[in-house]
């Protein structure tokens, strides 16, 4: 599969911080800088969360001055994929609900639910690819380049339609998550991929590298239609980039 070629207004940017404590920092401002901006532009801010390694590095928001500073208010947050787990222990019942229709039940309530928030102004609509356009997705990406619940391989990558879909057989435990599609994570303004650590580099060097093979990783995916994509990395997850 070729490469679909970036539209002339997305751009796309690679930070790397001698320390994740840089790269914290860093993020904090980001996303603070883009809260405001979004809340004065269009009274929201809708902001994309996966799940790992991300949230630790997005704490420096809970702390002085952001705390204060950012309007919270303002704040819709998504997750970008969601594991899709029994809250207590297994009931043979409850698995095969669970198997049936439960997660695929759980993708269309989201994808309603982004709907209705399309309809009342909150959430945005692409002009050019008929998708949510979300202010700010903030991502993490596996060692094996998988973004959201979208794996290496997987067909789910290759959903074109939908906004939400759900997958029973995640390559990575648990199996069952609910998960945006391509178009949705494309389609957004900014998106900020967070990776850090050596376990990142090879899938790092593949995603950056010019030379396109045909066998994308998820990551590689991830082109926006019209927005800007930051890398935040630190030096191990680029060691294996050549200079
Ligand atoms: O449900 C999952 O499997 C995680 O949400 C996953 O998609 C995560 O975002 C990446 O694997 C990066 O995780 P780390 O940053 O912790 O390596």
């Amino acid at each position: 599969m070729a490469a679909p070629a970036p539209a002339a207004s997305s751009k796309r940017d690679l930070l790397i911080f001698d320390a994740e404590e840089n790269l914290a920092v860093a993020l904090a401002k980001y996303t603070a800088d883009l809260s405001a901006k979004f809340a004065a532009e269009r009274g929201a801010f809708t902001v994309v969360l996966s799940g790992g390694s991300l949230i630790y590095a997005l704490r420096k928001l809970t702390e002085a001055p952001y705390l204060e500073t950012v309007d919270w208010s303002k704040w819709h947050v998504f997750w970008v994929d969601e594991r899709v787990v029994p809250k207590d222990h297994e009931d043979s019942n409850y698995k095969l609900a669970l198997d049936g229709f439960l997660s695929k039940g759980a993708a269309e309530d989201y994808e309603t639910i982004l709907k209705q928030l399309v309809k009342n102004g909150v959430l945005a609509m692409s002009k050019t690819t008929g998708f949510p356009r979300f202010d700010l997705q903030l991502l993490g990406m596996g060692p094996d380049g998988h973004i959201a619940s979208l794996f290496p391989g997987h067909p789910l990558v290759k959903e074109n339609t939908k906004w939400v879909t759900h997958i029973l057989d995640s390559p990575k435990p648990p199996p069952q998550r609910i998960t945006f599609t391509f178009p949705v994570i494309n389609s957004s303004a900014y998106v900020a991929m967070v990776v850090t650590g050596a376990g990142k580099a090879g899938a790092v060097q593949k995603a950056i590298s010019d030379k396109k093979t045909s066998d994308l990783l998820p990551v590689e995916m991830a082109i926006l239609d019209d927005g800007e994509f930051t890398w935040f990395t630190d030096k191990e997850a680029v060691s294996m980039l050549q200079n």
